[in-house]
């Protein structure tokens, strides 16, 4: 491909289009596929719940009841958001409440090695933006956002209800933990890469939610850290893909596994996923037998604080009793 073609690119990443990957430092092999467990929302169990999450910390959860159509009004939008000049982008976001990036996110490091991945940034549950520089494509597109965000939230509230039933949490420690959760959209894009085992999206960690739910369409990419190896995701179109994060391991004792992944590029289609986080309540204290009793807030300012000192996230090591 040509470089124009990669105008939506931003600037510094597009010389890496059209050359191999391998020669930038990225890369790695095809990986196996993992076969994950599969859930079905409508027949929630929290014992059979509770040990999936005990092994993997992740799985596929159908008859989510988040209507199809809505799902693919959302990709195809953030699709051709995504797909606009670079610098269209910059200017058009400027001073809207959704924010574009691009960078490393896991590590906050923008322009590590070739690994990059872009996206928008949407605040959730906030009032619609009157008309702004941003323009009509942009309110319907938060608008899109703000439904999906809202179901996919009492999705993870019934998920976290179920976790929390087989935990045995009970009282203020049960019912403060997802009331008042923060709560984030966050739609990427992986660049194309032109080799199978191409260049990272983005890096290895944990997320440090609750619960992460991701709508990932039907291109593969991401990978996940399982008995020791990494195992590549495969899609399955429909589906939500469910992860648990740092806090949800805090507050289940370390039973439950906030897994690690990460998102390779692919050599077909561009992959755009959706991801919805749900936080707890900022102020809140998480009490744990394993960790010392810390906030939300007391764990984010961490995180910032370890990624400006060594350049990654230490996460829940750095709490651990
Ligand atoms: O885009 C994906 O598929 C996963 C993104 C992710 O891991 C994250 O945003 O924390
Ligand atoms: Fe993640």
């Amino acid at each position: 491909m040509e470089e124009e073609e990669y105008s939506s690119y931003p600037p510094v990443f597009r010389h890496i289009g059209g050359h191999s990957s391998a020669a930038h430092g990225g890369g790695g092999a095809i990986l196996p596929s993992v076969d994950l467990p599969v859930v079905d929302f409508q027949d929630l169990r929290p014992a059979a719940l509770g040990e999936i999450c005990r092994e993997w910390g992740i799985f596929r959860l159908v008859n989510h009841g988040i209507p199809p159509s809505l799902s693919r009004r959302l990709h195809d939008e953030a699709k051709r958001l995504i797909s606009l000049p670079f610098e269209l982008k910059q200017t058009r976001f400027a001073g809207d409440p959704v924010t574009y990036f691009f960078g490393t996110p896991a590590a906050s490091l923008p322009l590590r090695g070739v690994n990059w991945v872009e996206g928008l940034n949407i605040p959730l549950g906030g009032e619609l933006p009157p008309t702004s520089a941003a323009g009509a494509d942009s309110s319907y597109f938060r608008g899109l956002a703000e439904e999906f965000g809202a179901q996919s939230s009492a999705v993870a509230r019934e998920l976290f209800e179920t976790l929390a039933e087989d935990l045995g949490l009970a009282g203020e420690r049960r019912a403060s933990s997802f009331s008042g959760a923060g709560k984030l959209l966050r739609l990427h894009r992986y660049p194309f890469s032109p080799l199978a085992g191409g260049h990272l999206g983005m890096d290895a960690h944990t997320d440090s939610s609750l619960l992460t739910l991701v709508s990932d369409g039907d291109v593969g990419g991401l990978q996940i850290l399982h008995g020791g190896a990494w195992l590549a995701v495969d899609p399955l179109p429909g589906s939500l893909l469910v992860n648990l994060g740092d806090m949800m391991q805090a507050i289940s004792d370390d039973q439950f596994k906030s897994v690690k992944h990460r998102v390779q590029a692919s050599n077909g289609e561009e992959r755009i996923s959706i991801c919805f986080f749900a936080f707890p309540p900022e102020d809140r204290p998480i009490r744990s037998s394993r960790y010392r009793e810390f906030t939300y807030r007391d764990f984010k300012a961490k995180v910032q604080e370890d990624i400006q000192a060594v350049g990654f996230k230490v996460g829940l090591d750095r709490f651990r009793i």
